[in-house]
């Protein structure tokens, strides 16, 4: 077990892919960092290499082990793998609680010394997360205790995931206007549109899109909405009649909609700091919105009893302040608000109402911005914590 900080060591991350991009996408950036900024030697466990490849185009499907951008990647084939001591990293990470394989724990607890196990959790704004993290969960059976590690808000959580040159890599992008025309032309987008509002769109198929798009068309500002395939896709084939493919655009009254291929993750980041204004969905594209600096709308990903309009309510509690039209329009586009106010949405005047307010919305995306760095990243204080529950066990071995 390495106790040093300038001796990094091993780690597996375990992640299924419970759907769309966002399991994977979250653990590919962290293992990434954790490899580039830390310089520890990752294994990523995945069990779904398609999606894996729509966010990172270098990923080949029947590689069984393969080595990317410095990290290992393993197909999670089963659950019925035998494993050895050898096999077990000094830190493993099961990706919300995604039930590692049963060989793996028992070799986890066999290993001298034995690894340390954290489970990282979803985001969410709410309240009792400062109370659950870093909370131990003892197996019922093995020598092993597993901790609870969840992302958020506050000093009292993970943090964001957040790559140390992020920063000046927008800084450096969203400086140069030219460089930005050059990475929207790719898309289609032409010089007159550049002048545009520019919107980039990910959402889930039930947001109402083609309500906000009516609004947009008839509206009086130029707006240049940008789609990844696949997204809104009944929406957008509605706008382009029947067209969905990347590079099919057209333009009805104030709004012409870009069909964008999916682009690989570093270009996405991009995409954001490109726009004027983001709609965001689920976790990874969320908090990427934030760290790009600009006015964002969130898609939040549905749960049972709508369980997920309690954490946008969070969210917003914390994030909108000052802003109520913001926080009009995100409840609105979450199917969130009163449910008689639903089938009365009048997106004109939400969509005017937010418009008018975009200038205090982009302060204080600026403002959350610094806040959110105050928190540090997620990837230094997962690994903090790590050590010091390291230096906890090498002291009780004294
Ligand atoms: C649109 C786009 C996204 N991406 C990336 C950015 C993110 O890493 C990823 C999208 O992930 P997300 O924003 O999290 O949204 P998502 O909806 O895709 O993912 C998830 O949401 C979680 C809350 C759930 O737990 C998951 O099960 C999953 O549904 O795809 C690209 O790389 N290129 C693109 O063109």
């Amino acid at each position: 077990m390495f106790l040093d900080k300038n001796q990094p060591g091993s780690l597996a991350i375990f992640c299924k892919v419970v759907d769309n991009y966002g399991d994977i996408g979250i653990c590919w950036r962290l293992a990434r960092q954790l490899q580039q900024e830390h310089g520890i030697a990752v294994t990523l466990w995945v069990d779904d290499l398609q999606s894996f490849r729509r966010i990172c185009p270098d990923v080949t499907i029947s590689a069984e082990v393969q080595q990317l951008a410095g990290v290992t990647v393993r197909h999670w084939c089963n659950q019925e793998g035998v494993f050895s001591v050898g096999d077990v990293d000094d830190i493993v990470i099961e990706f919300f609680a995604c039930d590692i394989p049963p060989g793996y724990i028992v070799a986890m607890a066999e290993r001298d010394p034995r690894p340390v196990w954290l489970n990282l959790e979803g985001l969410s704004a709410e309240e009792w997360v400062e109370g659950c993290h870093t909370l131990p969960s003892p197996h019922p059976r093995l020598p092993l205790t597993k901790y609870f590690f969840f992302p958020g808000f506050t000093n009292k959580t993970g943090g964001l995931l957040r790559e140390s040159s992020l920063d000046e890599a927008r800084r450096q992008f969203q400086a140069d206007p030219a460089i930005i025309a050059d990475f929207l032309a790719q898309f289609g987008v032409t010089s007159t549109e550049m002048a545009s509002l520019k919107v980039s769109l990910f959402c889930y198929p039930h947001a109402p899109v083609s309500a906000l798009f009516k609004a947009w068309q008839s509206g009086d500002t130029a707006i240049t909405c940008l789609v990844p395939e696949g997204v809104a896709a009944d929406a957008v084939q509605e706008f382009l009649e029947g067209e969905g493919k990347p590079g099919a655009a057209r333009t009805r009254g104030a709004l012409t909609v870009h069909v964008l291929p999916f682009v690989a993750q570093p270009d996405y980041d991009k995409l954001l700091w490109a726009c004027d204004l983001n709609f965001v969905r689920g976790e990874d594209s969320f908090v990427r919105a934030q760290w790009a600096g600009k006015p964002f709308i969130w898609h939040i990903y549905p749960q049972d009893e709508n369980l997920h309009h309690k954490k946008l309510r969070a969210f917003l509690q914390r994030y909108s302040v000052g802003t109520q039209s913001l926080a009009r329009l995100s409840l609105q586009w979450n199917g969130a608000t009163a449910e008689n106010m639903e089938e009365q949405a009048d997106w004109s005047a939400l969509w005017s109402s937010y418009q008018a307010d975009m200038p205090d919305i982009t302060r204080r995306s600026a403002e959350w911005q610094r806040q959110m760095l105050g928190n540090g990243d997620l990837a230094s204080n997962l690994l903090k914590f790590v050590r010091s529950l390291q230096s906890v066990v090498a002291e009780k071995k004294v």
